[in-house]
């Protein structure tokens, strides 16, 4: 099952025309500067614009089809919605604000039971309080839970974390990371900060000037190197790795992934071993020896396979391999010149900073 779109809308001023297919299943992350018309394409697969035009397809439910005068309306889509702000009822209780959306979804029809969306988002101690009175993240929380008390098929979030603090996001993210995994949900998720969902994202659309960029995996996507220049601090790999060890007199994790091991500090305690890390190209340079006397801990034997311009044109973009992997480098031209880098040849990737996912 997925999400086949080919839908154009018409603004004033403003012209959608997205083509693109989403798996039904994961988290896919639709980014783009402000204005790039992410939140009118979300609206517009919620069904909650007018006059959008082509075809919709979720699965075997066929929600638009304009040539056929076909456009289901927005609450037989089996989708929830989560926005910026809450939106919960300010005069109702929790209670209540949870139940306005599991109520109107027929018994028979619900797939995820009370107690199992209260417990997974730790909504039990909020449930008697008035929504009023709520902080920003646990009105978030409520909301989601909400939208998922009507049972939807796939979860529609646009920038729902944007306004909460850096300490509130940490709280919700696991959160939003567990439910994608216990409940099997697809979710689309609206970004400003790539790096807050990149823990999560497996599919990435990037969004311009209401045409798609570029889709695909996640580490796909971002190690292109022929993205427009607002991405350029964005670019980078995502890396699948795996906990080996754990260096517990230096803090530091020792982490396997399909290209060698890497060494990062050690982030809050998980029981899981599979780890999700990010390398940004600007934080990786390279050499041409393995020289032990530096202090950056992460030096990688790879092999050149394309250099390309970068946005600023002092910089050149330099595509990597390590074993299976692939590992993208922001150099500058006069250092690219220097060390006579050419594809093919072998380097040692230095990489300075690792984020842990
Ligand atoms: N109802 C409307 N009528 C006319 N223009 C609209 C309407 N809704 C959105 N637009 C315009 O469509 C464009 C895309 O807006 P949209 O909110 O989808 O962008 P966005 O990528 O979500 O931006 P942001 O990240 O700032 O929220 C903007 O130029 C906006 O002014």
């Amino acid at each position: 099952m997925s999400l086949q779109a080919d839908i154009q809308l018409a603004l004033p001023g403003f012209q959608l025309d997205a083509h693109f297919s989403l798996p039904a299943q994961g988290v896919s992350v639709l980014f783009g500067p402000s204005g790039a018309g992410k939140s009118t394409l979300l609206r517009c697969l919620a069904g909650l614009e007018q006059g959008v035009r082509g075809r919709l397809q979720f699965g075997t439910q066929c929600w638009l089809d304009s040539a056929q005068g076909r456009c289901l309306p927005a609450h037989q889509r089996s989708i929830g919605m989560v926005f910026q702000d809450a939106r919960l009822f300010p005069h109702l209780d929790v209670r209540a604000n949870l139940a306005f959306g599991y109520q109107r979804t027929p018994a028979a029809a619900r797939r995820l039971a009370w107690d199992q969306i209260v417990d997974l988002l730790d909504l039990g101690p909020l449930l008697a309080r008035r929504s009023s009175t709520l902080s920003g993240g646990e009105r978030q929380r409520v909301a989601i839970g909400r939208a998922l008390l009507t049972s939807p098929e796939l979860l529609l979030l646009d920038e729902p974390l944007a306004a909460l603090d850096l300490v509130r996001k940490q709280e919700i993210l696991p959160l939003l990371s567990r439910l994608q995994q216990e409940l099997t949900l697809p979710l689309v998720y609206i970004t400003h900060a790539l790096d807050e969902v990149s823990r999560l994202a497996d599919h990435l659309l990037l969004l311009a000037e209401g045409k798609l960029l570029a889709q695909g995996g996640l580490s796909e996507v971002l190690s292109r190197t022929d993205l427009p220049a607002w991405l350029d601090e964005e670019l980078g790999v995502v890396l699948e790795t795996e906990l080996q060890e754990e260096l517990a007199e230096y803090q530091l994790l020792r982490l396997g992934f399909a290209g060698g091991q890497l060494l990062v500090p050690a982030g809050s305690p998980t029981s899981t071993r599979r780890r999700r890390v990010r390398i940004l190209a600007r934080d990786v340079s390279l050499a041409l020896q393995a020289d032990a006397a530096v202090s950056i801990l992460n030096r990688l034997p790879a092999v050149v396979q394309a250099i390309r311009p970068a946005n600023h044109p002092a910089h050149v973009l330099v595509q990597l391999t390590l074993g299976a992997s692939q590992l993208l480098a922001r150099i500058t031209r006069y250092s690219c010149a220097t060390l006579q880098l050419q594809p093919g040849m072998p380097v040692w990737a230095q990489i300075k900073s690792v984020a842990l996912l």
